[in-house]
């Protein structure tokens, strides 16, 4: 963060899901769950500067992604709304995160957004309102709002803190996109996973994790299949979200830094720390 009352440089950090089950289905169609949410010490960057007339200017643009589209935009007009706030920025978004990749990325840029006008605006607003805010532009706003690794039930706003283990990630995009619609859509996605308590997933660990939109996203993606296959025979590896990102859990960095090195050029991938306080937080000091 440059510390300036008119700019802020802030971190949009990934999330993982360390596991991930499906309860039941709403009757609005959204899918119950249960997941673990971990923060990356890797993500997009943002930096915000004041303007005085109120407008929002988003740079560069996402190619196929009109501004009024953009979450970032859309959260600073929905603040700018709740607020009165009669201010604006100037925002400049440095993309790293690819883009429904299950690392959360859109949801994050919205959730650094949110803190980080309330903090240029000097707007004072608490968590709670901000992630409320960040319910109604996503499921996965909230918990980068409130900036802790979390049990999460509901679509994933139903948020209680825990410390998970701090481990090394290799982080793996197998080249395409899953469409997260199509996951929740299929036929054969199962859906009654037996609810367990927040103790009983915490119990078990990481060994006894896992993501319940696995095997769809395997039969429907056979390159999310051939990369898992891979990594799996590395370490022990698992889908984030409904992919298409894939990761593995190493117990050094040494360790990750090697499997990195060894990856298929086919692949993109990072390496990264696992991380129970968002950087956000840690940067703004909330
Ligand atoms: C699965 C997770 O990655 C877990 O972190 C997220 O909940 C997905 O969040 P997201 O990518 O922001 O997804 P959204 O854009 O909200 O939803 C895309 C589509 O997935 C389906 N969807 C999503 C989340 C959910 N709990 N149930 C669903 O059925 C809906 O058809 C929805 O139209
Ligand atoms: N700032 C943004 N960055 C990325 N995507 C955005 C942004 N604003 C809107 N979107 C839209 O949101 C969609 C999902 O993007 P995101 O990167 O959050 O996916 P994801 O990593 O799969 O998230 P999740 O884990 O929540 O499923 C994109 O395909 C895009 O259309």
């Amino acid at each position: 963060m440059t510390d300036s009352t008119s700019e802020l440089l802030l971190p949009a950090p990934a999330k993982l899901n360390r596991m991930l089950h499906i309860t039941g289905r709403r009757a609005d169609g959204y899918h119950e769950l249960q997941t673990l949410f971990q923060f990356l010490d890797h993500g997009d960057e943002l930096r915000l500067r004041l303007r005085p007339d109120g407008e929002i200017r988003l740079t560069p643009p996402i190619a196929g992604l009109p501004d009024s589209n953009n979450l970032i935009v859309r959260a600073a007009r929905l603040l700018q709304a709740e607020s009165g706030c009669q201010l604006g920025a100037d925002i400049h978004l440095t993309k790293r995160l690819p883009m429904g990749g299950g690392l959360g990325g859109g949801s994050s840029d919205a959730a650094t957004t949110l803190l980080g006008l309330d903090r240029l605006w000097r707007l004072g607003l608490s968590l709670d309102r901000l992630a409320g805010l960040g319910l109604s532009l996503g499921a996965d706003v909230p918990v980068f709002v409130r900036g802790r690794a979390a049990w999460a039930e509901g679509v994933g706003e139903k948020l209680t803190p825990v410390e998970l283990d701090t481990p090394w990630f290799v982080v793996v995009h197998p080249g395409i996109e899953v469409a997260t619609h199509a996951v929740f859509g299929a036929a054969q996605l199962t859906r009654n996973t037996p609810p367990i308590t927040m103790a009983r997933a915490l119990q078990g660990g990481a060994p006894s994790w896992h993501n319940d939109c696995e095997p769809t996203v395997r039969s429907l993606y056979p390159q999310v299949a051939e990369a898992l296959d891979w990594l799996g025979s590395r370490a022990p590896a698992m889908l984030t979200g409904t992919g298409a990102c894939l990761f593995a859990r190493l117990g050094s960095e040494v360790t990750a830094r090697r499997l990195l090195a060894d990856l298929p050029g086919r692949y993109t991938a990072f390496i990264a720390r696992g991380l129970n306080l968002s950087p956000l937080h840690a940067a703004l000091g909330r």
